[in-house]
């Protein structure tokens, strides 16, 4: 086949490659082009200005190639076979078109032609240098400082930045090119855009040593004890999203903290930012701290010379212009000589800088990317260097980690992260761990742990790390307590608010909370006054004008934030944001002059445009009803961050629940908190009315199912809080649906207790769909109460091992309803397949078991087989994606022969030869059910097909046999096909 024909035939295939490539990629591909004349100049102008995109670029490429004949075809094929990466050729052929051309034998005739043939190693060369070598023809006169500047534009990577010097000096003529390549070639005999070792390292040192200082305490801990982060810190779950082996399914994938940075889960080649998402509490800036000190202290990322951290509610306060060199100077480190050679270095060596921002959620500006800021010397808003950076614009290359909460990530940003890290909080073992390493007594530790493990919903609270904490500060009344120990979050953070109240100073008569009323109205109104505002650092100013005096701050719920205290005054912050949610809740409940249009902004996100007023404006005292604030309230409280409030309203609902509102009786008007508490229960049944009634009508055909969204969740969230049986029941008594999806809602552990509270009280079994979350062994433990309402359960994707299958199992056999299960992309092994065969024998009504990509081998499909030949319902079986082989294949083969329920069975992927196609065979020949075999991506041969064959000239009932990416020739499968069309390859 000609070169040409080649390049059409592989128009697609080519685009995929260089578009999904990399910018610098592409580029290369050009300078190998223009070396060897296959095009020119002008070509290369029209190619480069054919659109932004890589995609348009390529495929102008591609028709001007195409265009040139067969010469330029063959010399772009010899040129993407410099230029590409080994896997990235696999999608390729090249045929025998990958040789460079033969070397030219005559000289160039000029230094300007030089500069063009030898395009490609120049470009090398001058990688690391291209600010040395201006700097040197400025000296001689021949550039200018603006071809400097034009240049050294920061949108271009430093190999960008080195062509355009060369096509610069080029058009400078002769004398110029003759400097530039004399100059080229003393390049590595001399220092590059390098400073001389010594300046480097000594701001690197001091640069340390800031992080390092920084770092070492966890910044948010209560203010009494100095905790090293080094002491405490307990790895997270970390997970990227991945392909799954041969699907296009997404599969969430675990990663070490080390893999932050690496290319596992990229999402996009051309950004550099990596977004670390979590829910409040996941512990994202607790990871960031960590990663730096690890840094700071050289014991991982080292391939970063300079790390820059930041925190967004630091930059909030930022309100001069600032340039990027002022932000990383003046805001993070300051070197002490040499300036200009060491931002010059960082400005050269964007890869070898790593900047960090912590809770973007928190940053005041909404991300826009409208406006263009490239200079990284002249000043802007600080909004402006921020989504700049974000986008590559400024500093190109260089790589930004960025912690949020995922409601703040909105879509414009999504297109500049290259991936995502979602924490999950700690794992089972992971909050062991944590507890053993806060208490030192072993008996403090091991009866903490077995009171934990003793209350399944408390400790899938301690999945989020924040809960522990207040677990293990709690330690002694948590021990004390008995069987009455914290069931929600609300009980949690009863707990930590009577333990700091009863260790500060200040001792009051009456009960713990009457007591102290005043401090927690006080601290109460200062944190919902900061969350209207989105206002999370408050100054002195800020805690007079709520009134805070010295014994409130003396309680420990809010500590000095660092930094910005001491360049205005001090400052303070609650310990965490989910502690200023429950202050603001108390001030909500407790305070009698709040109005119940608070309660419904809070409740009614959807239905009204709700918004909490800004307290922190109005010196009288706020929130009062007066149907002239109502409205300003409403527009107000929009402007809050929405979780936040979410938060507040979930603690405001745990407040009011029956067990907590006699505590809080003695500290209010009852009848006013007995208001309260029907408005929310009223709020909370219109939010699920909503909801219910958003449900479209089913299609011809399909069961009626409700796709839930996130907010449902929290609805469902802030009815558990509320303990509210009849609530529960009264809204679940409205939903009638077959199918609850809730697929994608980030639903951990705690959210699965909410979940079984209120879904026990379905009226008729469900569906339940909750492929995508992160329920694991402990969701699945809270999910037991309400198995009995699901007639199929779906748990995709949900890192669920052995031992929580087993406890759904036992359960499940008891459970007359329960008849579908699917667990594919989970962590099975052979330890659970005897009980999934348990099930099959006992419940003989059982019509479905998917699990596919999981670690099942012969032996696991040995014993499932046991409970297959006894079962006389089960209708499809997929085991797609594990490792059962022909053993394990023969072993399934023969226990369904007998069946007469199974419609479906899919062996995809899974080891199996012909022999295990010959046990298979005897399936299809005796089955009366069967409709459709799936064997796609196995070891099947001719023979193999061939019994396979055989058998189906005996049977009516299966419509297909599924076998492509067998061991199958292109003549076999022709040859196949035209004898039994039922065969699919
Ligand atoms: N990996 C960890 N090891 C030990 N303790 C942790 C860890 N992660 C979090 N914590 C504890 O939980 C608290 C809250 O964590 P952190 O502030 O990091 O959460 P966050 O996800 O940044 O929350 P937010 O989004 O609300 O700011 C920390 O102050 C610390 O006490």
């Amino acid at each position: 086949m000609s070169a040409q024909c080649l390049l059409r035939s592989q128009r697609d295939q080519l685009i995929g490659v260089l578009a999904g490539g990399s910018q610098d990629t592409f580029h290369s591909l050009l300078d190998y082009l223009l070396a060897w004349e296959a095009l020119l100049q002008e070509d290369y102008e029209n190619v480069r200005a054919s659109g932004r995109t890589l995609s348009g670029a390529t495929r102008s490429l591609l028709d001007l190639v195409e265009g040139k004949g067969e010469a330029a075809c063959r010399l772009l094929f010899a040129a993407l076979n410099q230029v590409l990466a080994a896997s990235q050729k696999s999608h390729l052929s090249m045929e025998d078109f990958s040789s460079p051309p033969p070397l030219e034998t005559d000289p160039p005739s000029s230094a300007v032609q030089s500069l063009l043939r030898y395009r490609p190693s120049l470009v090398r060369k001058l990688h690391g240098h291209v600010a040395a070598t201006l700097k040197l023809l400025v000296d001689r006169g021949c550039f200018t400082q603006y071809d400097c500047d034009e240049v050294q534009l920061p949108v271009y990577t430093p190999s960008q930045q080195a062509r355009r010097l060369l096509d610069l000096t080029r058009m400078k003529g002769e004398d110029t090119a003759q400097l530039l390549l004399t100059t080229i070639q003393q390049l590595g005999k001399g220092p590059a855009d390098t400073p001389s070792g010594a300046i480097y390292l000594k701001y690197q040192k001091k640069l340390r040593t800031t992080v390092s200082a920084q770092s070492r305490f966890l910044s948010t801990y209560d203010r009494t004890d100095n905790i090293c982060l080094e002491d405490i810190y307990t790895d997270g779950v970390l997970e990227v999203s991945q392909n799954a082996c041969g699907t296009s399914d997404q599969k969430q994938c675990p990663i070490g903290l080390e893999d932050i940075l690496s290319s596992a889960g990229t999402v996009n080649e051309d950004a550099d930012t990596v977004l670390i998402s979590g829910e409040a509490g996941s512990g994202k800036s607790t990871l960031l701290q960590w990663l730096h000190l690890l840094w700071a202290s050289g014991r991982a990322f080292q391939e970063y010379l300079f790390v820059f951290p930041f925190s967004c509610r630091r930059l909030n306060f930022m309100e001069r212009e600032v340039s990027l060199r002022s932000l990383i100077f003046e805001h993070c480190c300051w070197p002490d000589a040499d300036q200009d050679q060491v931002f010059q270095f960082i400005l050269s060596h964007p890869e070898k800088t790593l900047l960090t921002f912590d809770g973007f959620d928190e940053f005041k500006f909404c991300f826009a990317d409208e406006k263009r800021h490239c200079s990284p010397t002249s000043p802007t808003g600080i909004q402006s260097v921020l989504f700049n950076l974000l986008q590559g614009n400024l500093l190109k290359s260089v790589c930004k980690v960025i912690t949020s909460r995922l409601e703040a990530v909105s879509a414009p940003l999504k297109k500049y992260i290259r991936k995502e890290a979602s924490l999950k909080g700690f794992s089972q073992q992971g909050i062991e761990s944590f507890i053993r390493k806060n208490h030192s007594d072993p008996t403090v530790t091991a009866r903490l742990i077995g009171s934990l493990q003793s209350n399944s919903a408390l400790f899938s609270l301690c999945h989020i790390p924040v809960f522990s904490w207040i677990v293990s500060r709690c330690h002694a009344e948590l021990l004390g307590q008995g069987s009455s120990s914290p069931q929600t979050m609300t009980d949690l953070y009863l707990m930590i608010l009577q333990h700091f109240l009863l260790h500060s100073a200040q001792s009051a008569a009456g009960s713990w909370i009457q007591g102290r009323v005043g401090t927690i109205l006080r601290l109460g109104k200062l944190a919902l006054d900061g969350l209207v505002s989105s206002c999370y650092v408050f100054s002195t100013q800020d805690l007079k004008q709520a009134q805070v005096a010295e014994e409130d701050i003396s309680t420990g719920f809010l500590s000095t934030s660092k930094n910005i205290s001491s360049q205005s005054g001090k400052h303070y912050e609650f310990l965490h944001i989910t502690v200023q949610c429950f202050f603001a809740s108390l001030f909500i409940v407790i305070n009698d002059n709040i109005d119940h249009f608070i309660i419904a902004a809070l409740f009614c996100s959807g239905t009204k445009k709700s918004a909490l007023a800004s307290v922190r404006t109005c010196p009288e005292p706020c929130f009062l009803s007066t149907s002239r604030q109502e409205s300003r309230v409403q527009t107000l409280l929009q402007k809050a961050e929405r979780p936040n409030l979410q938060i507040t309203a979930s603690f405001v609902a745990g407040l009011l629940s029956q067990r907590h509102r006699s505590a809080l009786l003695e500290s209010c008007q009852p009848a006013k908190l007995a208001r309260k508490h029907d408005y929310v229960k009223k709020y909370l049944s219109k939010g699920m009315l909503k909801h219910f009634k958003s449900i479209p009508p089913p299609l011809k055909g399909e069961k009626k199912s409700m796709h839930a969204m996130p907010e449902f969740v929290w609805l469902i969230k802030c009815i558990y809080e509320m303990q509210n049986s009849d609530l529960a029941k009264d809204a679940m008594a409205k939903l009638e649906v077959e199918h609850l999806k809730l697929t994608y809602c980030n639903i951990g552990p705690a959210e699965c207790t909410a979940l079984a509270f209120v879904l026990r009280h379905l009226k008729k079994p469900v569906g339940l769909q909750l492929d995508c979350n992160s329920v694991g062994d402990a969701g699945i433990e809270q999910l037991l109460p309400c198995l009995e309402k699901c007639h199929a359960i779906y748990l995709r994707n949900n890192n669920i091992s052995d031992e929580g299958i087993c406890r759904l199992l036992e359960k499940g056999i008891h459970c007359p309803s329960f008849q579908k299960i699917a667990l594919f992309n989970n962590n099975l092994t052979n330890e659970c397949t005897k009980h999934f065969a348990k099930l099959l024998k006992q419940k003989q009504n059982f019509l479905s078991l998917r699990l596919g990509n999981n670690h099942i081998t012969e032996e696991g499909a040995e014993q499932l087989a046991e409970g297959l030949r006894e079962s006389s319902s089960l209708q499809y079986l997929g085991l797609w994606g594990n490792k059962i082989g022909d053993k394990g294949a023969e072993a399934l083969a023969r226990a369904l022969q007998s069946s007469r329920t199974l419609v479906w069975l899919s062996l995809v992927d899974n080891n199996i030869g012909s022999v295990g196609a010959h046990a298979l065979a005897g399936l299809i020949q005796g089955s009366v059910s069967l409709e459709e075999l799936w064997l796609t991506n196995n070891h099947i041969t001719r023979q193999g097909v061939q019994y396979l064959l055989e058998a189906l000239e005996k049977n009516t009932t299966v419509k297909s046999v599924w076998l492509r990416g067998n061991k199958l020739s292109t003549e076999e499968v022709e040859e196949l096909t035209q004898i039994d069309r039922r065969l699919t390859f």
